[in-house]
């Protein structure tokens, strides 16, 4: 909750300083370079003599300006005069890409048009040299001058002097506009070929740009909400991370819990089949084992089963007490169980009643073992140095049924206790 509250005033806190930071960017973030009559830039003239020409240029400044006086003549094909204004000494330029505009107020007197250049020179040295600053790139605009009138020239509408870019072999590369590197401003007479006196006064020229460019600005915005978008990106996943850790430690525990509880299940199931006193199976604990050994049995390989009964059990109750009674039959269901094969079932059927299921044995087997039960039974040393005997009832479990091998079973133990006890009665088919 509080994660997600930081998150929403992170997103908040950037959304505000987006928009501010935009605003500021329009309305503020100015910057300028401003040359006027107090430059204390190096100014130098040209003219077309240095190209075979007649015209004579000379500056001065005046109070508001700085002078350009053109003795114009005719001699040369395109005559021209020109202020040169030293930005920075070559190979240092200036790096004027961050302005977009220039502000300026000239005036012209002289006859014809009044045309003026401007030229940025930039220097490369991919195509330019020290000695010679004609080798500057050409970068010029091209405008006419109206008395005391506000000029603005975008700086994209700069281009590069088509002659300068043919007559200096430059390669294509480097065709374009460039201003990164500008040593030299030149403000020169515009094609105007009219021989006489041409005066042009530079009152101020002023580049306009903001300390960060709106595309630089708009970058940088966008790189803080990227960096915010991967971090709840990160974020998002880390957290994802721990709950699947902590979903696993919960699984693996549940399945820990899992595992001992179905134990404690299986112990108490387990537990539900024996009989508390003797440890060995009680009547519910044996019929799903009994029913598998009844399908199992064949003709040949029957299911037997003995009932034995202590003789006269009530008489060593009632002459050394129930402790006594219940300590016979633990070693009693002891006696059965280790006489025994590892598959063969000894259950306790009720009271001082036992019943052995033995499967794969025939009826003589099953009598040969309830014998030999007996006969251990009575040699055997009891609590309370008592003498013990059983009776034994042996039937097989046939086609007929338990029901009637357990009847039948009854009879034979009932004969065997009929006959004087301490016995083995095979059941009558
Ligand atoms: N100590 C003890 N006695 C039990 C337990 N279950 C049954 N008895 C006793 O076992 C005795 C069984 O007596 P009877 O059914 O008369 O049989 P008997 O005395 O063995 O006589 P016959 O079987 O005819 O030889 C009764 O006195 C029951 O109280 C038990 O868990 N502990």
């Amino acid at each position: 909750m509080s994660a997600r509250i930081g998150l929403s005033g992170l997103v908040s806190g950037l959304f505000v300083l987006s928009i501010a930071l935009l605003i500021w960017q329009h309305f503020g973030m100015n910057k300028s370079l401003l040359i006027d009559v107090n430059t204390t830039l190096p100014i130098s003239t040209s003219d077309d003599r240095f190209d075979g020409g007649g015209s004579i240029a000379m500056v001065r400044k005046t109070e508001q300006s700085l002078q350009l006086n053109c003795q114009m003549s005719e001699k040369y094909e395109w005559p021209y005069c020109e202020i040169g204004i030293l930005l920075s000494p070559a190979p240092n330029g200036i790096d004027l890409r961050s302005f977009d505009n220039i502000r300026m107020k000239l005036s012209y007197k002289g006859p014809g048009k009044h045309r003026v250049r401007l030229f940025l020179r930039n220097y490369n040295p991919a195509y330019s040299t020290l000695k010679e600053s004609t080798s500057w790139k050409l970068n010029e605009i091209q405008f006419i001058v109206e008395d005391g009138v506000d000029l603005s020239l975008p700086l994209h509408k700069f281009n590069v002097a088509s002659w300068w870019l043919a007559d200096k072999n430059i390669p294509l590369d480097h065709y374009g506009v460039d201003l990164s590197n500008v040593p030299l401003m030149i403000i020169s007479t515009g094609g105007n070929k009219e021989a006489g006196s041409h005066q042009i006064d530079v009152e101020y020229i002023e580049f306009q740009g903001k300390t960060i460019r709106r595309e630089d600005l708009l970058m940088g915005i966008l790189v803080l909400w990227s960096v915010l978008a991967i971090g709840v990106l990160i974020n998002m996943l880390y957290q994802l991370h721990q709950r699947l850790n902590l979903i696993r430690s919960e699984a693996s525990q549940l399945v820990v819990a899992n595992a001992s509880l179905k134990e404690e299940k299986q112990r108490i199931t387990d537990q539900a089949k024996l009989d508390p006193l003797t440890q060995v199976r009680n009547r519910s604990g044996i019929r799903n084992d009994i029913a598998r050994e009844m399908a199992n049995a064949t003709e040949f390989s029957p299911l037997s089963m003995i009932i034995c009964d202590i003789d006269h059990f009530k008489a060593i109750n009632d002459t050394f007490g129930h402790g006594v009674g219940d300590e016979v039959l633990m070693k009693f269901a002891k006696t059965l169980s280790s006489h025994v094969r590892h598959g063969d079932y000894v259950v306790r059927w009720g009271g001082e009643e036992f019943v052995l299921f033995l499967p794969h044995t025939k009826p003589e087997q099953a009598l040969q073992i309830a014998e030999n039960l007996r006969q251990t039974i009575e040699e055997s040393r009891w609590p309370s140095k008592t003498t013990l005997t059983a009776s034994f009832g042996v039937a097989v479990i046939g086609p007929e049924g338990f029901s009637k091998a357990m009847e039948a079973a009854d009879m034979a133990l009932y004969a065997a206790k009929k006959a004087g006890r301490n016995r083995v009665e095979l059941a009558k088919p």
